[in-house]
């Protein structure tokens, strides 16, 4: 038996940034993205009973025990749910250059999600299939869907009303997203580390969770009324909350490099002049830049002549998951 399916990545408007449980990976607060339309995964799963490993290849390279390990248990909640036993080999596609500033974890797990529980003819529905991504990574829930998209952050113990929703179909309301990558001088601190340590020991952080509630109310009123300016407004005034908790935790750390801080500089110009641009960053020191389609070749250009950018990936909405032929 086998299956494949692809995922697009997505990125955050309303931040997912801190978890109330580490083990199923149910965040704080509700969240808000686009999944976009390159930058994918597409992975096959192969399933055998007469093998008790998993393999795990990743772009044609067979991964180590560490990352085998972390496939393996992610297909565990899924043999759990089908009670048998079955060793798997994931053959996974990343269509997501790092170098593009995109993390494929979002990609990565919507795509096995799916890919392994067709393989074994376990038929989820929607929500049911982004409740299993996510406890592969957070993230990962909201590219079930395409479009604009709503994580739900859910009230339940056991996380089964955590999943994500669709908002608005990518083909309701075209916009500019440019991943705009910049010189990277250190290693960051991974999202996981770095939201668990803030929830944990910044003060900021309370601040943090009364504003993004009223932060997503804002945003999905602003996208139901396809208002793009009050839509930019509170999606990089939430990026800039999230990174502020950032600042309080203990040991304290800041993403944002000096190149960070050129290219909000220069969407902030960019407004100035009149162009609606506003920037979104998250746990590293790229930065994500959207604009009106029929600015996004000016932006892009005036974005790729600052010196310590190094390029511009431009994206629009994208849709969800889909199967494909084995
Ligand atoms: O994407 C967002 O909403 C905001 C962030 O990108 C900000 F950095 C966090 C993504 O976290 P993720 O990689 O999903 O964490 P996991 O659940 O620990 O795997």
């Amino acid at each position: 038996m086998k299956a494949t399916a692809k995922a697009n990545t997505n990125i955050a408007l309303i931040k997912y940034w801190g978890k109330r449980d580490e083990q199923l990976f149910l965040p704080m607060n509700s969240n808000l993205s686009i999944t976009l339309d390159r930058f994918s995964t597409t992975t096959t799963v192969h399933i055998h009973t007469d093998r008790k490993e998993d393999i795990f290849l990743l772009n044609g390279q067979e991964e180590g025990e560490e990352e085998t390990r972390k496939i393996s248990r992610f297909l565990d909640i899924i043999r759990m749910q089908t009670g048998e036993q079955w060793a798997a080999t994931v053959d996974s596609i990343n269509h997501v250059p790092t170098a593009a500033g995109f993390a494929s974890s979002a990609s990565g797990y919507a795509a096995l999600a799916a890919a392994a529980t067709k393989a074994v003819g376990l038929e989820l529905s929607d929500p049911q299939l982004s409740v299993l991504a996510r406890q592969g990574s957070g993230s990962a829930c909201r590219s079930i869907y395409g479009g604009f998209v709503e994580w739900k952050k859910g009230e339940r113990k056991d996380g089964l009303d955590s999943h994500a929703v669709p908002i608005l179909a990518q083909k309701e309301w075209d916009l500019s997203i440019l991943s705009v990558l910049v010189e990277s001088k250190r290693k960051k601190v991974l999202s996981r580390e770095g939201m668990k340590r803030t929830v944990e020991t910044s003060p900021f952080y309370t601040g943090w969770l009364e504003a993004v509630k009223k932060d997503m109310q804002l945003a999905k009123d602003a996208i139901f009324r396809r208002d793009f300016e009050k839509l930019g407004m509170v999606l990089e005034s939430n990026a800039m909350k999230m990174h502020a908790t950032t600042l309080g935790a203990n040991p304290p750390f800041m993403y944002w490099q000096s190149a960070t801080f050129d290219v909000m500089e220069q969407v902030q110009e960019l407004r100035m002049q009149g162009i609606l641009a506003y920037f979104t960053i998250d746990a590293g020191p790229n930065v994500k830049v959207l604009c009106e389609p029929h600015n996004e070749e000016k932006v892009s250009k005036i974005l790729k002549a600052l010196p310590t950018v190094q390029d511009v990936f431009i994206c629009h909405p994208g849709n969800g998951v889909t199967y494909l032929p084995t």
